[in-house]
């Protein structure tokens, strides 16, 4: 006969060895993370350095007091490439802001303002404007990119024939139609050879222009570009971060304004703070999951490209994801919603694109295929939400405790708890 302490002992040493084992699991989880995380494509290596890497690197310090050094273009004369256009040229940097409309280059030269995306804000007198994209670009050190995603490939094909050696910073927070790509792909596909990194994190505009502190991440395998970004935008008002993690960072920029859309329907709904504050975790919790499926490593989810920049834009009017999500929850549909805005959505795209893949891929994205269905199924929002809340046990953060071990323990305690209870019964019943 086991006694009951014996039994105890037999417990607790199962139990430990579940432990053990339990943990074991989850060290080679977090370890097959990190690994993949840094064998990912992201460790590409140029055959050969872009001259802004060559003579970065040579006198870095030299550029990092004296930025005036740097020719920089920006392409895109929307809301974001204007507004970081004008902290470069006030940084000192020769800067050309390159937009597709003659008459809007004219209009700018002479007022010195965006009048149509940034109405108000007076630009740095240094700041040039250009309606011819090949003078712009070519002998210039780096070329920032900041076009909605949908028209980055044709800017990339139409500035391929006069790069010979810039470098090319992606400010685009999008996906491409269809294919799935993040700008670093397309760089990598369009202009196999170049120097490049992608900048991201929360930067609203127009706080930007108010000199409203605010910080970024610029993500490069070169350190060389990655001090070049950082001396040609650092101020006292802005302040650049570095990675070397290029897809968790263009990811978190791009994966938030998903979750932005959320945040504005439900603000329209009138939710508590309990629950911004569980969409927003649970949103952090799908990045990354979907981020680890994709290359990156999680922890950079916790940075300002992740979590920063998912805060400010699910918090803010400013936003404009959040913005649609806001009309689409008061009732709009989403035609209308776009048109009403007039300006770039990512997030739009962003939930095809994911809910797609995340289908195919088999990744566990509840909140992106909730809004998918309620903006591109047409099902009712609030049915859709019930049915997000009472679905199944998850574990809170699953690079802690994974989710199959949640559920397992789960179940497990809720048989044993059963039978106890059988047990109890059966006694009482004699
Ligand atoms: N605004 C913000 O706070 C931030 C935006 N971003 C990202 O920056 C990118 C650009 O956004 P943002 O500046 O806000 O967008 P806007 O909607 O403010 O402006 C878009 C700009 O791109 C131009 N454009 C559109 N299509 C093309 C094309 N085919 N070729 C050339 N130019 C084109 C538009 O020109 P036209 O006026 O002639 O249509 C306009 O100048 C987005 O990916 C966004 O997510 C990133 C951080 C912050
Ligand atoms: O990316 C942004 C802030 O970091 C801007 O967000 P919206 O594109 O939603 O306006």
């Amino acid at each position: 006969m086991t006694s009951p302490n014996n039994s105890n002992k037999n417990n607790i040493s199962a139990n430990n060895k579940t432990d053990k084992e339990s943990s074991e699991k989850q060290n080679g989880m977090l370890a097959g993370i990190f690994e993949r995380a840094t064998k990912s494509g992201l460790g590409r290596k140029k055959s050969n350095p872009s001259p802004v890497e060559s003579a970065v690197a040579k006198d870095m310090a030299d550029i990092h007091s004296n930025p005036t050094k740097l020719r920089l273009a920006f392409l895109g004369g929307g809301s974001f490439g204007t507004a970081m256009a004008n902290l470069a040229a006030r940084n000192g940097c020769d800067t050309t802001l390159w937009v597709r409309n003659k008459r809007t280059v004219k209009a700018m030269a002479k007022t010195q303002t965006n009048k149509k995306y940034l109405p108000g804000y007076k630009l740095d007198d240094r700041l040039k404007y250009s309606h011819d994209l090949a003078a712009s670009v070519k002998d210039k050190d780096i070329i920032f990119i900041a076009v909605p995603g949908l028209a980055f490939r044709e800017t990339l094909k139409n500035i391929a024939p006069f790069i010979s050696g810039q470098s090319i910073v992606s400010l685009t927070k999008g996906m491409e139609k269809d294919t799935f790509a993040m700008m670093s792909d397309i760089i990598k596909e369009v202009l196999p050879e170049v120097n490049f990194g992608v900048m991201s994190g929360p930067n609203l505009a127009i706080e930007i222009m108010k000199n409203m502190p605010s910080a970024t991440v610029i993500a490069s395998e070169s350190e060389p570009l990655r001090h070049a970004v950082q001396a040609a935008l650092h101020s006292a008002f802005f302040r650049v971060f570095a990675s070397d993690d290029i897809r968790g960072v263009e990811l978190g920029g791009a994966l938030k304004n998903i979750y932005a859309i959320a945040m504005g329907m439900a603000a329209a709904y009138e939710v508590g703070e309990n629950t911004k504050a569980m969409i927003l975790t649970r949103a952090l919790a799908e990045m990354s999951r979907f981020g680890v499926e994709e290359g990156a490593n999680p922890l950079t989810f916790l940075g300002l490209s992740g979590v920063g920049d998912l805060y400010a834009t699910c918090s803010s009017e400013l936003s404009r994801n959040y913005r649609i999500g806001n009309m689409l929850g008061r009732g709009m549909s989403i035609d209308a919603a776009v048109k009403k805005l007039g300006q770039t959505a990512e997030g739009v795209n962003t939930i095809q694109q994911v809910h797609e893949k995340a289908t195919k891929a088999g990744i566990y994205m509840p909140i992106t295929h909730a809004l998918y269905a309620v903006i591109y199924e047409d099902k009712a929002a609030l049915g859709v939400a019930l049915h997000l809340m009472e679905a199944g046990f998850r574990s809170d953060v699953e690079f802690v405790m994974a989710h199959d071990h949640s559920n397992a323990a789960l179940t497990a305690h809720m048989k044993t708890s059963g039978s106890n209870t059988k047990s109890k019964d059966s006694d009482a019943d004699k």
